[in-house]
């Protein structure tokens, strides 16, 4: 990362310290240059990861989702007594419809995120397979009914990943806005393709590390 002299005695000039992010155990300033050159280079790994995903054949999507499928019922235990927060999936994400029947076909409780308002928190909506369905925030289906729920697992679908279990997603933020914003954090299982694995997202303050990843590796 560079970092510029502003000649001000300040890494960035004083009047951004709307800048100022709460983190963890406080706030911490996080220089504009190094936010600008890592939402950058997100952005193009973000178009790189989509594309490659994007290129699998319907066969392998199959078989890697059915891996995945496999590692989440190990990873999950007492299914039937838990909200699991799952997706609708879009731009090549795993393919999880099939498990969300199955689970409520078992007696388990499925959500979908919902996109309320740009720069908010998602909310989850209660999904069954007789859910009537319509489309929310870009033309991605959501429950027509809104029954909000609060989940106590997430499963998160990755663009990309660290080893430290950050997430890289869209770029609006909105799984780390969720998770500041519940009142009893849920698990959060990230789901997505080996290929996704990055050494380091550059974490941001805002960064909410997951629980732990499935790849069907
Ligand atoms: N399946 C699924 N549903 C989800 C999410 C998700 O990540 N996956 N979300 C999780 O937040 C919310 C929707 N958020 C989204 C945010 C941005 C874009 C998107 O396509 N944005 C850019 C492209 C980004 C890029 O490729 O650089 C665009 O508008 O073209 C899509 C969904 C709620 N529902
Ligand atoms: N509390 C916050 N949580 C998350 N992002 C925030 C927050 N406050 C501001 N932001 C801004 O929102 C953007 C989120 O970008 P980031 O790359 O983290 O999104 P993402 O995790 O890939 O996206 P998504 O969860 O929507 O799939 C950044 O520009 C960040 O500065």
């Amino acid at each position: 990362m560079k970092f510029t002299d502003t000649g001000t005695g300040f890494s960035s000039p004083p009047c951004f310290a709307h800048e100022l992010e709460l983190s963890g155990d406080g706030f911490s300033m996080v220089d504009l240059q190094t936010a600008i050159e890592v939402e950058r280079w997100r952005k193009a790994k973000r178009a790189e990861l989509i594309a490659a995903r994007l290129n699998l054949s319907d066969d392998d999507r199959r078989s890697h989702a059915g891996r995945v499928v496999n590692q989440l019922e190990q990873a999950i235990e007492d299914k039937e007594n838990l909200v699991i927060g799952v997706y609708w999936p879009i731009k090549g994400e795993v393919d999880l419809r099939h498990w969300m029947h199955g689970v409520v076909g078992r007696g388990g409780r499925i959500a979908l995120p919902v996109v309320v308002e740009p720069r908010q928190p998602l909310k989850f909506h209660a999904w069954t397979p007789g859910s009537r369905m319509k489309l929310g925030a870009w033309n991605i289906p959501i429950p027509a009914q809104n029954k909000e729920v609060k989940p106590d697992i997430v499963i998160a679908p990755l663009v990309g990943f660290d080893s430290d279990c950050h997430r890289l997603g869209y770029g609006d933020g909105f799984y780390d806005r969720t998770l500041m914003s519940l009142p009893t954090r849920p698990k959060v299982i990230g789901v997505g393709h080996s290929s996704g694995a990055l050494t380091t997202i550059f974490p941001q303050p805002h960064d909410i590390p997951m629980d732990s990843i499935v790849t069907g590796e």
